[in-house]
């Protein structure tokens, strides 16, 4: 357990000699500490926001001291028991029954991502609890990523390293492992927000010809950023040469990416998803990429993650799959880190977080 250095610094201050420190200030100390609000951090997050944390002086925390394997359900709702704050990643479901185990003292939830489909955000409200989250530090993360994966799909760079090592070089050849080319082509957004603007500044100089985009409703101030069209869903199918998927995980975007999509899709496109695999119906896509309905997919997410490797997707040489790396820099990952601690500390001193949810 953490207490804050501002604390004991405070206190080393009072002290008079040596010998108090054993009694006097370990006392003050525990007394000190045991007066904190109450943290339980679900994962070792980054150091920056560990450190913010430490030293902030404000809290004392509890820490599942691993990034290789999440906490186990049953050790999160004993630890969970009487805190006043939560800090989590993605892949904790915050839902009734964590909630209940937290009891009336869990008075703010800050997790390290900028999706929160593993929040039930309907259970939080009904508490009082307010929500941090962590959007825009890990744009340029993403759309890299995101340019990274399109570029890998379309230009087929798995396919060709594989071949290149395992002999499949043979002379070169005029159509051997030809992919699609950006220039001149339409790029279309699903959902298009601060990460699908990144994304399309990122591919304009690769000379796209045109960007669309769909959303529930046209977003003007951020198409005028891109020069993108507002198209319906069908239009955006029936017209991208690269559909990238931009869109939160909500009720209404499940499985938003099925079969009625991909086939109107050109045979000639490719899919691109770095938001949440549930936005797919991975049966529908598998059909779509083996039946050659469309060209290739790319998808940084997937349900489940991690994906079995047995999984047919892994079968399919036009289909590359990332294991969910999409804002993984350090620089990003800190960013997200410290932005979450930040949130915390603001929600538990009663303030206005840098990044909170309104729900
Ligand atoms: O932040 C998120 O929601 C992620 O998916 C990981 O960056």
């Amino acid at each position: 357990m953490w207490c804050g250095r501002v604390a004991l610094r405070r206190l080393q201050r009072i002290a008079v000699s040596p010998l108090d420190i054993s009694g006097h200030l370990a006392n003050a100390v525990q007394r000190e500490m045991s007066s904190l609000p109450r943290v339980y951090i679900t994962r070792q997050i980054p150091p920056e926001g560990l450190k913010i944390l430490r030293e902030s002086g404000q809290v004392q925390f509890d820490i599942w001291d691993s990034d290789d394997v999440p906490v186990p359900r049953k050790e999160l709702l004993k630890k969970v028991k009487g805190v006043d704050g939560l800090v989590c990643v993605l892949t904790e479901k915050i839902d009734a029954e964590l909630l209940d185990a937290a009891g009336p003292t869990l008075k703010v939830l800050s997790t390290m991502s900028v999706g929160f489909d593993h929040l039930c955000l309907e259970e939080l409200n009904k508490r009082g609890i307010r929500v941090g989250y962590t959007p825009d530090v890990l744009t340029d993360a993403v759309a890299e990523l995101t340019v990274a994966l399109l570029l890998t799909t379309s230009r087929r760079l798995i396919e060709a390293t594989h071949e290149a090592k395992t002999g499949g070089w043979g002379t070169w050849r005029t159509l051997w492992l030809c992919g699609y080319e950006l220039a001149n082509s339409t790029v279309g957004i699903l959902g298009l927000g601060r990460i699908g603007v990144a994304i399309a500044e990122r591919l304009k100089p690769f000379k796209v010809k045109k960007f669309i985009y769909t959303d529930v409703a046209p977003r003007p101030e951020l198409a005028r950023m891109i020069d993108a069209e507002y198209v319906s869903m069908d239009e955006l199918a029936g017209q991208s040469d690269f559909l990238a998927v931009c869109c939160a995980l909500t009720p209404e975007t499940k499985e938003i990416c099925n079969k009625d999509l991909f086939s109107k899709m050109k045979t000639t496109s490719i899919f691109i998803n770095t938001s949440r695999g549930g936005v797919v119906h991975q049966q529908d896509l598998y059909e779509a990429l083996s039946s050659g309905q469309i060209a290739g997919a790319g998808l940084d997410v997937t349900v489940p993650e991690p994906l079995p490797t047995s999984h047919p997707l892994f079968t399919l040489k036009n289909c590359v799959i990332l294991p969910h790396i999409a804002s993984a820099s350090y620089t990003t990952r800190n960013a997200m880190s410290a932005l979450a601690a930040n949130n915390l500390l603001l929600g538990l001193k009663g303030e206005p977080m840098i990044k909170e949810l309104k729900m």
